[in-house]
């Protein structure tokens, strides 16, 4: 069998990774979404094992150290990581696995898996990031601020994915990302 297609989607904090992700996964419940492992405290109505795992630092590290993560990072102050086991079994059987990362996870996987689809996610303005952040209402304004100033890294960034797409109208989105996902 031919392995599954991995699918990387990036892009900053409140720019609609996670709102695109849930759509497609509506519109495609046969594409297998990780589920990653953080040391981010859970925030309200988040379920541990469907959101993330939510873990404290030294069983982060633990795992870490034990090479569980096919990629991790530290953003805004918490560490992050995709578990590996899951994906390998995944791709294995030919599911299309897509993972939404921050940007240094996307650089290690682009290192690990080169044939990777990879995605970034552009806002409209930096502007109408901040007012998606804010209007979101999930983050305390010290997050919403570390967000931000970790955009401007990112957004700078963009142009290494070869793939960007920017998140004005949702379904012109959608439909740009599954031309990606669905190409030969
Ligand atoms: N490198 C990496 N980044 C992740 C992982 N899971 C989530 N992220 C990213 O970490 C950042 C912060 O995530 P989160 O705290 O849930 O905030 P939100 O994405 O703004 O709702 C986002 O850019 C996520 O895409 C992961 O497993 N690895
Ligand atoms: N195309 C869009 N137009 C307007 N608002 C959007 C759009 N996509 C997402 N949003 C809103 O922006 C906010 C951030 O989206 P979210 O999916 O949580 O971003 P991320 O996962 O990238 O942090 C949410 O309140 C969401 O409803």
């Amino acid at each position: 069998m031919q392995p599954g297609q991995l699918i990387v989607i990036t892009g900053p904090s409140g720019v609609g990774k996670g709102t695109l992700v849930r759509h497609l996964l509506t519109r495609f419940p046969n594409l297998y979404l990780s589920v990653s492992a953080t040391t981010r405290p859970p925030r309200p109505g988040e379920i541990e094992g469907e959101d993330y795992y939510f873990l404290d630092r030294p069983s982060f590290e633990e795992k870490m150290a034990a090479g569980e993560f096919l990629e991790s990072a530290e953003y805004a102050g918490n560490y992050y990581g995709t578990p590996q086991s899951a994906i390998a079994a995944q791709l294995a059987t030919g599911q299309t696995v897509i993972l939404e990362i921050e940007l240094e996870g996307a650089r290690q996987v682009c290192q690990s898996f080169p044939e990777a689809r990879r995605i970034f996610i552009l806002p409209p303005s930096f502007e109408e990031l901040e007012r998606r952040l804010r209007d979101r209402g999930k983050d305390s304004e010290i997050a919403i601020a570390r967000r931000l100033e970790r955009a401007r890294e990112e957004l700078a960034a963009s142009e290494e994915f070869p793939a960007q797409i920017v998140n004005d109208d949702l379904e012109t989105a959608l439909d740009a990302i599954e031309k990606i996902i669905f190409s030969r």
